[in-house]
């Protein structure tokens, strides 16, 4: 029997403008534009291979080792669009095998908690939709296969790029013109890091569809953001990217991430994404910009209490010194630093410590169970490596 196999990684991205609120459900048309920055695959990603073969007479979906249910709405919208452009290469090109005819199986792995407010979504959904496209030769450009991927999860459109990207929110009602775009590749502004405080591991209370379906239904507040701050903030933060204007590109950042958990505390019963650990952070890493005179530090929260805090490369002893001293009881710095590294951090601080006008809560590393220490990346990356066994079509 012949098999054909395709596989990806894909990436996984952290919105600086975020998308809360849909206009249709089923099409995962959103309120609002947003931003992202897609962060690098050597620290999270998902490696995604797929296979098909007219032996195979159903979809099937294994994921971190385990058969999972392909059956959800979202995901067969996406499998029936993207055989719907195989069967278009078919009908217009006899000599191609009909494998959009045949079951698929996939199988995939996150590299990551799956479902920790760590966008497993998003890479997961990016790199299942890609390595499809793969298998099937589609010719269509990244930017109409996102559109597919939206359909998966809204966020997973934005992981097809690296480095910057924008999910144009569109007006046609068919979802024909909301897809993502590049703003600016990786090599564009390289030295953007990334240090997230992964405060809670455990599955969220309220999931993102159905809490944005809440604010949308009930928060005035959010009304006023889609209107009259989003398209400000949209075409601002563009700009901030392509000038590489970090405070600028910091501080719509995190009126941003305050915006949307105002929207969120704003809905009818409201939602808290944030807890009392998010809240120090934020308060954490404004004193510091204070301290320093200058923005160094943008933080961000998505639907949970994780903190994503971006900084600049040349900024992060500045920013270290007062971090390291806080969380190096936390598990995820020496996968990155040496002891010599981190001894510098240390050192970095004693000088420093005379002059921090602030509390420093000795307690705050409690709250935090890892530290992922990471960066923008590239987007999803074609590799040698496979999960599928190419003889029998099974994982290996
Ligand atoms: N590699 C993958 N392949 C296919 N589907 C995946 C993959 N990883 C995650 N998913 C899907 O995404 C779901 C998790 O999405 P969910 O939105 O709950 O969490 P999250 O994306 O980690 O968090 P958040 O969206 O708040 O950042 C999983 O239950 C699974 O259905
Ligand atoms: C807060 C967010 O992370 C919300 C992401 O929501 P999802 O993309 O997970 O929602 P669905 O489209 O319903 O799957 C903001 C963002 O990533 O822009």
């Amino acid at each position: 029997m012949s098999i054909y196999t395709a596989t990806t990684t894909a990436p996984v991205n952290i919105a600086t403008l975020k998308y809360w609120g849909k206009r249709d459900k089923t099409l995962n048309l959103p309120t609002n534009s947003s931003i992202s920055v897609t962060l690098s695959q050597d620290d999270l990603r998902t490696l995604t291979s797929v296979a098909t073969s007219e032996k195979f007479n159903e979809d099937k979906l294994w994921l971190n080792g385990k058969e999972e249910s392909l059956g959800s709405e979202r995901t067969q919208n996406c499998l029936k669009d993207l055989r719907s452009l195989r069967k278009q290469l078919e009908d217009s090109d006899s000599n191609l095998p009909k494998i959009s005819e045949f079951g698929l199986h996939i199988v995939s792995e996150n590299n990551f908690p799956t479902a920790a407010g760590l966008a497993s979504s998003a890479a997961g959904f990016s790199a299942l939709v890609v390595a499809i496209a793969k298998l099937y030769k589609l010719p269509q450009s990244f930017s109409e296969i996102s559109k597919i991927a939206r359909k998966g999860s809204g966020s997973a459109c934005r992981s097809l790029f690296g480095g910057y990207v924008a999910w144009e929110m569109g007006s046609e009602e068919d979802g024909s013109d909301s897809k993502a775009v590049e703003v600016a590749p990786v090599e564009h502004w390289s030295n953007i890091k990334a240090v997230i405080l992964v405060v809670s591991a455990d599955k969220k209370d309220t999931p993102s569809t159905s809490g944005m379906q809440t604010t949308v239904a009930t928060s005035d507040l959010f009304q006023w953001r889609i209107k009259e701050v989003v398209p400000k903030r949209f075409e601002e933060m563009k700009k901030s990217i392509i000038e590489k204007n970090f405070p600028l590109f910091a501080e719509l950042t995190m009126k941003d991430s305050n915006s949307f958990h105002a929207t969120c505390l704003d809905s009818y019963p409201p939602i808290f994404y944030l807890n009392d650990t998010s809240k120090k952070i934020i308060k954490l890493v404004h004193a510091i910009n204070d301290f320093y005179g200058e923005t160094i530090a943008a933080y961000t929260f998505d639907a949970g209490p994780n903190a994503v805090i971006y900084y600049l490369e040349e900024n992060e002893s500045k920013l270290f010194s007062i971090i390291y001293k806080l969380f190096n009881k936390v598990e995820g710095w020496s996968s990155k630093y040496s002891s010599e590294q981190l001894g510098e951090f240390n050192q970095e601080f004693e000088n420093l410590k005379s002059k921090i006008d602030f509390a420093l809560d000795d307690e705050l590393y409690k709250g935090v169970s890892r530290i992922i220490l990471t960066k923008v990346g590239p987007g999803p990356q074609d590799t040698s490596e496979s999960l599928i066994d190419f003889a029998t079509g099974l994982p290996k």
